[in-house]
């Protein structure tokens, strides 16, 4: 439980904001959006989330373009059963490549382009019924953290916009930021992520 509800999300946000300093028009739109909305109040609330349309959006892309378990969790076939024209035998393991769905161009305008906007005109979820967007697997197996995950990695990356801009250290080029991926149960950025905090607002 601790392993699939931490690293998961922790790795979630890091790609997020990974993202966010690689695109900085998409960084500058959110916080924006949350100056607007949640204006000098200095506190955010859970109930805020509901009102930053394009932060939803920036959290669902994040999760349609780096999906934190990339095969889900191993299925059984029960039966013989065909799929796509594929026989899979009873008693087949069965892995789901659901980062591959995600990159696929028949399924995702511009697959490999960050690109939130896509997500503001569409009501596609997480939730395991849009078969294209499925981070959280689906079925009797899908995530029991799904709600918990949506809400935190929402609100954690809230509170780094909201408080602080950010910055790359040494003069890297938001377009020169690596973006390398490193598969494993979790699928992780090969690097970590270094970004410098610069204090926008002092928490009440
Ligand atoms: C961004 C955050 C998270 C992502 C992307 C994620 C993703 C997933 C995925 C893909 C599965 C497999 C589902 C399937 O194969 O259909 C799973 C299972 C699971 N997750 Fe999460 N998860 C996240 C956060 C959490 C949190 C916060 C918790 C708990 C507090 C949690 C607890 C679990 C558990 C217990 C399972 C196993 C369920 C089972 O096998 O029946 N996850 N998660």
């Amino acid at each position: 439980m601790f392993a699939a509800g931490t690293d998961t999300s922790s790795s979630t946000l890091e790609w997020a904001m990974a993202e966010l300093l690689n695109n900085p028009k998409s960084l500058a739109i959110a916080q924006a959006e949350m100056d607007c909305v949640i204006g000098q109040n200095d506190i955010i609330q859970e109930s805020d989330i509901s009102h930053l349309p394009y932060l939803q959006a920036v959290v669902k892309e994040t999760f349609q373009f780096h999906r934190a378990a990339p095969f889900l969790v191993p299925r059984k076939a029960e039966a013989d059963v065909e799929v796509l024209g594929f026989m899979v035998s009873k008693d087949t393991q069965v892995l789901v490549n659901v980062w591959a769905i995600g990159r696929d161009p028949a399924m995702w305008e511009n697959p490999i382009r960050f690109e939130p906007e896509r997500f503001l005109s569409k009501e596609t979820d997480v939730k395991g019924r849009d078969y294209e967007l499925t981070p959280f697997g689906g079925g009797r197996r899908i995530c029991p953290g799904l709600p918990l995950a949506v809400v935190t990695v929402s609100l954690m990356l809230t509170s780094l916009l909201y408080f602080f801009d950010w910055k790359l250290p040494n003069g890297v080029a938001s377009e020169d930021l690596d973006m390398d991926e490193t598969f494993g149960i979790t699928l992780h950025r090969t690097n970590p992520l270094h970004a410098v905090p610069v204090k926008k607002r002092a928490y009440k």
